[in-house]
């Protein structure tokens, strides 16, 4: 069995059943996943879904308690974490306080006892990829959080890993800087030409880092896709919820065509995509799909509760007839208890089977 750190880059990385139980709680439930070399995997979830017990399980810090982890044909859950060497990022940077920027990029490579010429050499190139030559000799309480960050990344990657695992790692920044950051999270990504697997909460970050993004509840895997498809098509209610759809309208079925089915309820009749053997279903729909005021045969009336102003457009919350309650788009000023006729487009609504029905 290999002692030093793996070498190298990799066609597949596998992920094999992988459960991880805590007493009485089942973190991780069976996960199955094939990452190809390059790709940027970004996992999706909840608090509380599985995501840094899957990274944790990944980088050797947690062992697994049933499945296998396969690198190619090495199987890796059996290493130790510096057996593995892959690159870690984590929210809260985890830097040396009394290091300098150089000493604290350097530090694994001298662990490794690389020769001092050449730490030189790969800590330039690092700190080149992450743009931050000019502070190479600060200690990390003298720069910006992103700053920090960005020390961090230079860290995992100077060891030139296989595998690069980050979690949540923009979450302690600003807004802007969180931006910024996930644009140079995706280049520094494309220059080192090896695989990310990014741990977020964040619908966004996912869709504009990911190459695939894997959606996790309980546990377990609910969908697997590039954005577009998980955007477009999710596969079930959590997904859809997770994806931005935030209204889940609870109709009656009325009728069923092919992968289409017609719902109604109180005020509201809409016509969506897929298909349901229960007489009742979910119709999912993204707040900005649900449009004041514009003409269709996919009607939802409702009375108006909340508007703000959004820059271009208001965005308005209603309730349906029964008391269901809407969040919705509208190019004109509404107000308050109006009786609003919001559309939305059939390829835009997602129906799925009601929960426990
Ligand atoms: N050391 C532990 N002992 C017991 N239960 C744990 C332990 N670590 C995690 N869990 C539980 O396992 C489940 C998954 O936790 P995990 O930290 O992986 O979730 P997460 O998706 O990363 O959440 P967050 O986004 O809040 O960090 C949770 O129910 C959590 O309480």
């Amino acid at each position: 069995m290999a002692t030093g750190p793996i070498d190298g880059n990799f066609d597949t990385l596998k992920l094999d059943k992988v459960t991880r139980r805590f007493a009485g709680i089942t973190a991780l439930d069976g996960l199955d996943l094939t990452i190809k070399r390059g790709e940027f995997i970004a996992l999706l979830g909840p608090s509380g879904c599985g995501k840094s017990t899957a990274l944790n399980c990944l980088a050797g810090l947690l062992p697994l308690t049933g499945g296998a982890i396969w690198l190619d044909d090495q199987r890796i859950d059996v290493l130790r974490p510096e057996q593995r060497g892959f690159g870690m990022v984590f929210q809260s940077y985890a830097l040396f306080p009394h290091m300098t920027v150089r000493k604290n990029i350097g530090f694994g490579l001298m662990m490794r006892k690389v020769a001092k010429a050449e730490i030189d050499r790969r800590v330039t190139d690092a700190l080149k990829m992450v743009r931050l030559e000019a502070h190479a000799e600060k200690l990390p309480g003298q720069l910006s959080g992103g700053q920090q960050q960005r020390v961090a990344i230079a860290r995992a990657i100077v060891v030139q890993p296989p595998l690069v695992l980050m979690d949540e790692p923009l979450s302690n920044l600003d807004a802007k800087l969180r931006l910024e950051m996930r644009v140079e999270i995706r280049r520094i990504h494309r220059e080192l030409g090896r695989s990310t697997i990014y741990v977020t909460h964040d619908q966004d970050e996912a869709l504009s880092l990911a190459d695939r993004i894997v959606v996790l509840h309980d546990g377990r895997v609910q969908q697997v896709g590039p954005p577009e498809d998980l955007y477009a098509r999710p596969s079930n209610l959590e997904v859809a919820r997770f994806m931005g759809y935030q209204n889940s309208l609870s109709l009656g079925v009325v009728g069923n065509g092919t992968g289409e089915t017609k719902l109604a309820g109180p005020g509201v009749t809409l016509q969506g995509v897929g298909k349901v053997n229960t007489p009742r279903a979910i119709a999912s729909i993204r707040p900005e799909d649900l449009v004041a005021g514009a003409e269709g045969d996919n009607i939802v009336e409702a009375r108006v509760t909340g508007a703000e102003y959004a820059g271009r457009e208001f965005v308005g919350t209603a309730v349906t007839q029964d008391g269901q309650p809407v969040i919705f788009r509208s190019l004109r000023r509404i107000s308050q208890d109006e009786v609003v006729r919001l559309s939305v487009p059939t390829e835009r609504v997602r129906v799925f089977a009601e929960p426990g029905a």
